[in-house]
């Protein structure tokens, strides 16, 4: 579908298939893994509590039409309203949304946030480090760290943390080991469910640097097939898309499906586009965050791009894949310089005997932070000083603002989103 804020860019890069137009609507999830024998965090936010606005698709910018749109283009709201930010059909309002419990009803367990914590193997440069060991436990949902171990196992000081979920990445002979499937099922296909509901859902991956999160999100295409099956290295993100696509096939008699991708990167605070094909390797252009009177902070000019199948998705996953900034550092060989944000915005149509069917839309955001670091481990020279300085800064800044939501209580004191450009953007 085309966005009125977002220039459409060529096509899709070679070999996509062709594409389709589809805007849809939002959902929220977050997560994040772990790595250096330390646990990497994942949170997901499936947006079960209802993204505050909600409200009908405008006809101009979507493909998919109500009767009653038509209304709504005399109102000038609905003429600047990025297609980013159109929430959930009024019609199609999950009824899950109505029966939602207030918070002090339901259970943590129905919450609408989920971590999850991922302990990764010790890598090659781990393992020949004199006198180093794991430190790290895994028990159903707890893990422990057993801070004053000492090389003997003599007695130490333990501590135990409780998670949604744990996962044992050590060793594949552990009877709970947790590959890539295992993440995939348990953090990513719930997040599936939600999004088909017409939810915005976020999942993103947060941990030092080192820690795995790329590897959880991206994972390895180590043959390059779209089989998702054959390829056991693959992370959330395709296997996320994969998923998709499965179901939209497998709903295709009853359904119409619109599904588009953006991608792009925070790096030292300035945002570039990974899908535009007019991007230079060495010249980015950086693009600006507007904020929307009535839904937030967006980014106007990054390119959207329409695809109708997993074939055609994986092409636009590789170009802004290798449009990423990463480097080689003290602690990663391949460490990634920038936050990514993967976005599809899948739009669902019923295929009603009438004009018009109802209309879900959800706004998909899948993320992978840049790491938290110790400067004297990685930066080795001005650049990479410069760049981890922006990252543990715009990860304190995340800090912050989830401290600040999670003690805001019923005096709900300023949220700092404005402290970094990745807050800002993920306030929406
Ligand atoms: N569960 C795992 N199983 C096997 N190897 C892993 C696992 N997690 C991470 N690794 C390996 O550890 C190394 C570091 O992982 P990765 O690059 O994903 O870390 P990162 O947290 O994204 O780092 P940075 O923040 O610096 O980008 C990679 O070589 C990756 O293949």
């Amino acid at each position: 579908m085309s966005c009125r804020n977002t220039p459409r860019t060529p096509k899709n890069p070679p070999n996509a298939s062709t594409p389709k137009s589809t805007k849809p609507p939002k959902r929220c999830d977050v997560s994040n893994g772990s790595s250096t024998g330390k646990p990497n965090t994942t949170f997901t936010n499936d947006g079960r509590s209802p993204r505050k606005r909600v409200h009908p698709v405008t006809p101009s910018r979507d493909t998919f039409q109500t009767p009653t749109a038509p209304q709504k283009r005399e109102n000038p709201q609905y003429y600047f309203t990025p297609d980013c930010f159109m929430d959930v059909s009024l019609n199609a309002t999950p009824k899950v949304l109505k029966k939602t419990p207030n918070v002090k009803e339901r259970g943590a367990e129905e919450s609408n946030l989920t971590v999850a914590v991922r302990v990764r193997p010790m890598n090659p440069r781990e393992l020949i480090m004199p006198a180093v060991q794991s430190i790290i436990e895994v028990n159903g949902n707890e893990v422990t760290v057993l801070a004053g171990k000492t090389a003997d196992n003599s007695a130490g000081i333990t501590r135990g943390f409780n998670y949604d979920h744990t996962f044992w990445s050590c060793n594949s002979e552990h009877e709970n080991y947790a590959d890539q499937k295992v993440i995939f099922d348990k953090i990513g296909a719930p997040l599936v469910d939600r999004a088909f509901e017409g939810y915005n859902v976020c999942l993103f991956a947060y941990g030092q640097t080192s820690s795995g999160k790329s590897y959880s999100m991206m994972g390895i295409d180590t043959d390059n097939s779209i089989a998702i099956g054959v390829n056991s290295e693959l992370g959330i993100i395709p296997r996320f898309c994969h998923e998709l696509f499965r179901r939209i096939e497998d709903m295709k008699d009853t359904t119409l499906a619109q599904v588009e991708v953006s991608y792009f990167e925070i790096y030292n605070e300035k945002i570039h586009d990974l899908l535009s094909v007019t991007t230079c390797h060495n010249t980015k252009n950086v693009l600006k965050v507007r904020e929307h009177h009535i839904y937030g902070p967006h980014v106007p000019d990054l390119s959207a791009h329409p695809v109708d199948s997993y074939t055609a998705l994986k092409n636009w996953m590789i170009l802004g894949n290798s449009q990423r900034a990463t480097a080689t550092t003290g602690m990663n060989d391949k460490s990634s310089r920038s936050h990514s944000i993967f976005t599809i915005v899948l739009k669902l149509c019923d295929r009603g005997t009438g004009t018009a069917g109802q209309t879900r839309r959800s706004k998909i955001s899948l993320v992978d932070l840049a790491g938290s670091e110790r400067m004297s481990h990685t930066a080795d020279n001005g650049e990479r000083l410069k760049e981890g300085i922006s990252i543990n800064r715009s990860l304190l800044a995340l800090g912050k603002v989830i401290k600040t939501l999670g003690n805001a209580g019923e005096n709900q004191k300023h949220v700092p989103y404005r402290d970094s450009v990745l807050t800002w953007l993920l306030k929406c």
